[in-house]
């Protein structure tokens, strides 16, 4: 299946921009274009877990999950934010299917000493091709299963690079809250179009805090699977969505303006 476009729509954005990316998604379903979504939920959890007396901390940009915490991670990321989004697109006509926990798409195995926050292991692509063949557009929740049935909280930017990589897609979109990856964050200097080698030297030289190193991480993990293209951008700015999703990822077009878009290697030509 080719030019599949994977779309991470973070937590962050607690719907904002809900209209821009239902818009893009409708723009590629005219074009006949297959698409997945993948959506996040951090701060629900966090409020979810507060309700209910648990504190836990984040190691590395991943939540700490112990085995209580997993069920309000599943119930807050299958049972209200998976839904939610799958009513949202279906309003707009789109033909939205829920993956979810109960569906076993997300293998994972516990992250080192992390209790229930898991790492991919592997992605039923088989199960999601079948699904965009029939021409819907998978929502998944990023809730991996073990071999055994285990529920693990894996966040959800490393679920978006696990399956962008496993559909061989084209390019994986990461919807977030600021304009995109900045080099410098005190300075506000953003990286417009970059090397996965030049984003690997940043995170090594810890410019990335929080959030943003699963998602560095995420976007090199998907480039490296073959995936042509990265994108992180504003979710709130419509301009940057529509042109996320449809920017040339070939040869030495125009520059990306509208957030930041990493390839493996500089063009040549
Ligand atoms: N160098 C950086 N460039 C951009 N954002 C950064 C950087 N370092 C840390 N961040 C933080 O990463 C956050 C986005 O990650 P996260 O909160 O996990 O969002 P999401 O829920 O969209 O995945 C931004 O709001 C910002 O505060
Ligand atoms: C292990 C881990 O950190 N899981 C994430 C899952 C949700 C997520 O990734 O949401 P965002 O995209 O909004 O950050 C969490 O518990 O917050």
């Amino acid at each position: 299946m080719r030019g599949v476009v994977v779309i991470k729509v973070g937590g962050s954005l607690r719907g904002a921009g809900g209209d821009a990316l239902v818009a893009g998604l409708g723009e590629l379903a005219a074009a006949g274009r297959p698409a997945v979504l993948v959506h996040g939920g951090g701060p629900r959890i966090t409020e979810a877990l507060k309700e209910r007396g648990m504190d836990l901390p984040f190691v590395g940009g991943h939540r700490l999950t112990t085995p209580e915490a997993v069920e309000v991670v599943d119930e807050v990321l299958c049972r209200q934010v998976n839904p939610a989004w799958v009513n949202a697109l279906r309003a707009a006509g789109l033909p939205a299917v829920g993956v979810t926990s109960a569906d076993g798409v997300v293998r994972a195995e516990p992250m080192p000493g992390l209790q229930r926050t898991g790492q991919v292991t592997g992605i039923d692509h088989a199960r999601l091709r079948g699904l965009m063949m029939q021409g819907s557009i998978p929502v998944v929740a990023p809730v991996g299963l073990d071999a055994a049935g285990g529920r693990y909280n894996v966040n959800a930017d490393l679920v978006a690079s696990a399956v962008g990589g496993a559909l061989a897609a084209e390019r994986v979109v990461f919807l977030t809250d600021v304009p995109g990856i900045y080099e410098d964050f005190s300075a506000r200097r953003l990286l417009h179009e970059t090397t996965a080698g030049r984003l690997l030297r940043l995170l090594e030289e810890g410019r990335f805090t929080a959030g943003m190193i699963p998602k560095v991480t995420a976007v090199l993990t998907a480039l490296e699977g073959g995936v042509q293209a990265a994108f992180v951008i504003d979710g709130r700015d419509p301009l940057a969505v529509a042109c996320a999703l449809t920017a040339p990822v070939e040869g030495t077009a125009a520059p990306f303006a509208h957030g930041t878009m990493v390839k493996l290697e500089e063009a040549v030509g």
